[in-house]
């Protein structure tokens, strides 16, 4: 069995590589980063670390690279052999990624054997949107043997240097979902689990692990952290992450059929998670990407909105919305381009255009600092 792997980065070696792995793929990693797709070809394996006391270490092996830069014509074999296709570049990269895979599709789905492809990334329904990239340019796929499920990957994997630049520490903790409904072949993965209706799931998850980085991340930085778990050291930090926490809480129990004691179980799990001692998580990495963050669908803007209008309390979400338009890494493209829209615009005028607030809602998110 062989694997694509768009996305050689920490959560695509420490995560989904491994899964990969362990159900006994080969598997090809596609990157433009030269150094570390170098690396996959000389060493042609790697190890992942368990941040944990005493943590376990697994090699991961039987694995090479493609430079999408300089080789993309190495692409064409990867994908006519491959049995599932998965990406981990960042939800914004996916219409390149459709480019690259695009070319060679309708001869891959010539071969009756079945082939999956799913985003692996922190947004509803990523594959969906890899789909739609594939497809503007293909037209409508009618081919049986292809699926193209959504997933949703939780494992928390910081930035790190290691020694040898392939190894990667992970937490313990992982969580794959994948939509049952959309997979095809008979043969799953063995690890993820299989959900009929995947909604519930990846929002649960974005609304709570990915709103709750964001409280400590932009609130954090506020008060001068760097990392995540010097700033669950801070109970102001812990005050804030619960208030935001309770309002997301809100959002879940109404909207899907988790209970409020199943969701409360849920955040002191993430909670415990986000004060592991055997990771260093920087809150630039955890903040990363500030515009998508503010996105209407995305982690902040969503429940911030659905509780308004229901007039449920949404006052920790609105300060975090303010917290966020202060973020401070201006290495992040993303933190650039805000802050002069902001500076052109006004954080009114940002929030109601590009996150789409109302302004009613606008004003009374900037009221609350
Ligand atoms: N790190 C985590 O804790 C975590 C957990 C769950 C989900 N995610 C999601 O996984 C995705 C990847 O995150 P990450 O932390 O692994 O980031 P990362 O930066 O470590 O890895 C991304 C990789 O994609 C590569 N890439 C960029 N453009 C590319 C292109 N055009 N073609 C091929 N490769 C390209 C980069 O070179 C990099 O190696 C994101 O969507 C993120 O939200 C991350
Ligand atoms: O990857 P982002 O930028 O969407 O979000 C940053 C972190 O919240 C995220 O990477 C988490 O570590 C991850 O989603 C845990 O599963």
């Amino acid at each position: 069995m062989k694997a694509v792997h768009f996305g050689a980065g920490n959560i695509g070696r420490g995560f989904i590589g491994k899964v990969l792995h362990d159900n006994g793929f080969e598997i090809t990693f596609a990157d433009v980063n030269k150094e570390i797709i170098d690396a996959l070809n000389a060493e042609k394996g790697y190890t992942v670390h368990i941040a944990e006391e005493n943590g376990a270490s697994y090699d991961i092996t039987g694995v090479s690279g493609i430079n999408t830069v300089d080789n993309p014509g190495q692409l064409e074999q990867a994908v006519l052999e491959a049995d599932i296709i998965t990406t981990a570049v960042g939800v914004n990269i996916l219409p390149i990624i459709a480019k690259s895979i695009t070319p060679h599709l309708a001869k891959r789905l010539e071969d009756p054997r079945p082939l999956n492809i799913i985003a692996c990334e922190n947004a509803v329904m990523a594959t969906d949107a890899l789909k739609e990239a594939i497809t503007n340019e293909t037209g409508k796929l009618t081919a049986s043997n292809i699926g193209f499920p959504n997933s949703a990957v939780d494992r928390i994997v910081p930035i790190q240097k290691n020694e040898r630049i392939l190894d990667v520490k992970v937490e313990p903790f992982y969580e794959w979902v994948i939509e049952e409904t959309e997979w095809a072949g008979t043969d799953k993965l063995e690890g993820p689990n299989y959900v009929q209706d995947l909604m519930p799931y990846i929002e649960r998850k974005l609304f709570t692990v990915n709103t709750g980085h964001a409280a400590i991340a932009y609130y954090g930085r506020t008060l001068g952290y760097d990392t995540v778990y010097e700033a669950m050291t801070d109970s102001k930090v812990q005050i804030f992450l619960n208030e935001v926490l309770a309002e997301t809480q809100d959002y879940i129990t109404a909207v899907y059929d988790f209970t409020a004691e199943e969701q409360e179980h849920y955040i002191d799990k993430i909670i415990k998670r986000f004060t592991n001692p055997h990771l260093s998580d920087d809150l630039n990495r955890v903040g990363r990407g500030v515009m998508r963050k503010l996105g209407p669908n995305d982690r902040i803007i969503k429940p911030l909105v659905y509780l308004h209008n229901e007039g449920e309390n949404h006052e920790a979400l609105s300060k975090l919305v303010m917290y966020a338009t202060k973020f401070d890494n201006t290495e992040d493209p993303e933190q650039v381009e805000m802050n002069s829209l902001i500076s052109e615009k006004g954080i009114e005028g940002f929030l109601t255009e590009h996150s789409g607030l109302e302004s009613d809602l606008t004003k009374e998110v900037i009221n609350t600092m």
